[in-house]
């Protein structure tokens, strides 16, 4: 069978991995009997620079007429002194939005094998710590209005519909009902008013579940709780951008911001993965990126977008194997040798067989 992938190598280290990522799936294809046709899409700071546009559209075009898309990362130095309107992140949001791209799923799992990495290793090597963080993608004060100068004056709206809350609540109760059967709902309902909603709309929904625990946390002392206990937490349901804030801190907890996949998913089959961490323009180019967020990535496209769960677990047993022989980028190594971007995805390509 052939799958469409548009395929989103963006800026920095992003064309790096991306490529490492067309590499396993092409062995996966080789392997399992698929042909994965890929699309090169332009969007971020390359969009810009080629297009005044960081996602002209075109690009979205292309990538709606994929069955999924593959971004790397956007983003850099270069576009700074850019307004948010117009800077390459805004290409992203404009896919995350244009694609209806609601849910965005970041899987938070400690890997017993990175010990060492692992700053909580005491508390949470091999207790199986498998959070999973559903962060809201397309609402919130991304969305929001924007107003002002940026010297003097500034705002951005931020606001919620309960029908957007509705649906990425439900998805965290179908997701705890498959796992730990139980939903902490991360707000600041103590001061905003799109948290009150956001935290009457999560326990109304909650009523259809009640095989689930529900608990509402404040999210500073969320902040504080994945640092200080994270084994409580099974699913974590929360808005765009405290979600952006505490998965990235969630994936330092487990060892490196370069070992976070996601998946974000609308309703229909055509999903966008990526990895959580950025273009990284501090290492770009020097061939020290982990690639394996990105190829995890690629794991969860197979699943979620494909439904090829076998070939999905073969990516990730592959990973797996590779951390237990020992390999290691830099960003893992916990100062200890370290191999490059290229030898880490040779490594795990050999495990594919
Ligand atoms: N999805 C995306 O495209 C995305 C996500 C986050 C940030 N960004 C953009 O990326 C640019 C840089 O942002 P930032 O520096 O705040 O965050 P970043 O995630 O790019 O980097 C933060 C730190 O983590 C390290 N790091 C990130 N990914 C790594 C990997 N795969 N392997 C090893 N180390 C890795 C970097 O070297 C850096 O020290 C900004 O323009 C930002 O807006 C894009
Ligand atoms: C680059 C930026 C727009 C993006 C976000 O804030 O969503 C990034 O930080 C992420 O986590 O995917
Ligand atoms: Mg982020």
């Amino acid at each position: 069978m052939e799958y469409k992938i548009a395929r989103i190598p963006g800026d920095g280290i992003g064309p790096e991995i991306s490529e490492e990522a067309v590499r396993i799936l092409s062995r996966i294809g080789e392997l399992y009997g698929h042909t994965f046709a890929f699309t090169e899409v332009d969007a971020g700071g390359v969009a810009i620079d080629k297009y005044g546009d960081p996602l002209p559209e075109e690009q979205l075009e292309a990538c709606r007429r994929s069955d999924a898309v593959l971004l790397a990362a956007v983003g850099g130095e270069k576009w700074d002194d850019l307004p948010v309107d117009k800077r390459p992140e805004k290409g992203l949001l404009r896919l995350r939005g244009g694609l209806g791209l609601f849910a965005n799923l970041r899987p938070a799992i400690i890997y017993d094998e990175l010990r060492d990495a692992c700053p909580l290793k005491d508390e949470i090597v091999g207790t199986g710590l498998d959070i999973l963080i559903l962060r809201e993608l397309t609402g919130d004060v991304y969305f929001g209005e924007r107003g002002g100068d940026d010297i003097t004056y500034s705002s951005d709206l931020m606001n919620y519909h309960d029908y957007e809350v509705e649906r990425i609540a439900r998805l965290a109760f179908e997701s705890a009902r498959k796992r730990g059967k139980k939903v902490t709902s991360v707000d600041k309902a103590n001061v905003l008013a799109t948290s009150r909603l956001w935290r009457n709309t999560v326990s109304r929904v909650a009523k259809d579940y009640p095989d689930v625990e529900l608990n509402h946390m404040y999210v500073d002392n969320a902040a504080m709780q994945l640092v200080r206990n994270p084994r409580q937490f099974d699913v974590v349901v929360t808005g765009n951008l405290f979600g952006d804030i505490l998965t990235d801190e969630a994936s330092m907890i487990t060892g490196s911001i370069g070992m976070l996949p996601s998946a974000s998913l609308g309703s229909t089959k055509l999903g966008m993965y990526e990895p959580i961490h950025g273009s990284a323009p501090d290492i770009a180019g020097t061939g020290k990126a982990n690639p394996i967020a990105m190829i995890l990535s690629c794991a969860m496209m197979l699943r979620y977008s494909f439904d090829l769960e076998e070939e999905a677990q073969a990516i990730e047993t592959a990973v797996k194997a590779v951390l237990k022989g020992g390999a290691r980028t830099a960003d893992i190594a916990a100062g200890g040798k370290s191999i490059s971007t290229r030898e880490m995805s040779d490594l795990i390509l050999a495990e594919l067989k």
